[in-house]
């Protein structure tokens, strides 16, 4: 198969509870208009990241499309950081909050339409603790409700919904946080610190605005309470939130410690407890294909 003319889809069986065998096939129905090939890796759980590189540097498709949950979507696009190769997102998960993020579309056909168009983007990917994060990842209380949905085994946007109020009450909140960046060294109490190259949660929450995913730098939110009038405030596009809510730091790294151990999770997958996070931005080392709207809302020159 000629590299230039190749799709490779990896594929989840697993993940969410969707069925894959559709998106298999209309993935096959897109790539054959396109004339183009197509290879398909079924990921198994063990090995996956090895074999779907050593596929990319055997055959260098010209796009690879992802169809998977978070977990899924993380693994491929770390096979792909510092490549010229595409990513196509076809969420397939329980959660999807990367997809949300990017603003993909609901139906299969329209993600498969933007899998595969030309509207791209280079984006920052970031690293925390040295563990790549597309997305959001955070400390408190949103950390400690992904691990109850985890423990509780209840999938999908109930699963978050059934466990959101016991966690609030249980929690060992307010935590506190010292935060060094390049511009001096913080103190800050909240009950929840997010690490955001991202603007939504995968609720839809949009509590980074203004963050850019492609501006070299990302944001550290931290928010002080639980203010229901904000938080349905980030239902909106572009919310105008209180700093007595959160505050937000822009920066390019950051080390932050907490003074007792705090629950930590980055894109949705529970990592225990911690005191010490350190975090750094690579600036524009991942291909995505967006849609239009979002390629406009990154637009170099909308930023400052
Ligand atoms: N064939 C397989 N059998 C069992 N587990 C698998 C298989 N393929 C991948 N996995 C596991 O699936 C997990 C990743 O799942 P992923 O995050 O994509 O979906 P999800 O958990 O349903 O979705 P979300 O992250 O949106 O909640 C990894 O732990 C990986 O080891």
């Amino acid at each position: 198969m000629k590299s230039e003319n190749y799709i490779l889809l990896v594929v989840n069986p697993i993940s969410g509870d969707s069925e894959k065998e559709s998106i298999i096939a209309s993935v096959t129905e897109a790539a054959a208009k396109r004339n183009q090939g197509l290879k398909i890796y079924k990921t198994t759980g063990d090995g996956d990241s090895a074999a779907i590189k050593s596929i990319i540097k055997k055959n260098r498709p010209e796009r690879v499309l992802v169809a998977g949950g978070d977990g899924t979507i993380s693994l491929v696009s770390e096979c792909l950081l510092n490549t010229e190769i595409c990513l196509g997102i076809i969420p397939a998960g329980s959660a999807n909050g990367i997809a949300v993020n990017f603003g993909i579309p609901e139906t299969m056909t329209e993600q498969i339409e933007v899998a595969l168009s030309n509207c791209t983007i280079k984006i920052d990917t970031l690293f925390i603790n040295e563990k790549m994060c597309l997305h959001i990842a955070d400390l408190g209380i949103n950390a400690e409700l992904v691990k109850n949905y985890e423990d509780s085994g209840i999938r999908g946007k109930l699963g978050y919904f059934l466990q959101s109020i016991p966690t609030i009450f249980n929690s060992d909140s307010p935590f506190h946080f010292t935060i060094e960046t390049e511009k001096g060294t913080v103190e800050k109490t909240g009950i929840l610190l997010a690490i955001a190259n991202a603007n939504k949660f995968g609720t839809g929450a949009n509590i980074n605005p203004d963050g850019k995913i492609n501006d070299g730098k990302f944001e550290v939110l931290v928010f002080k309470n639980l203010d229901f009038i904000e938080i349905f405030k980030t239902i909106q596009e572009k919310p105008e939130l209180s700093s007595d809510f959160v505050e937000i730091i822009s920066t390019e790294k950051v080390m932050i410690s907490t003074r007792k151990k705090v629950p930590f999770q980055i894109d949705g997958e529970y990592l225990g407890e911690t005191d010490k996070v350190t975090a750094r931005i690579e600036k524009e080392n991942l291909t995505m294909a967006v849609p239009e709207l979002f390629c406009k809302f990154h637009a170099k020159e909308n930023m400052l």
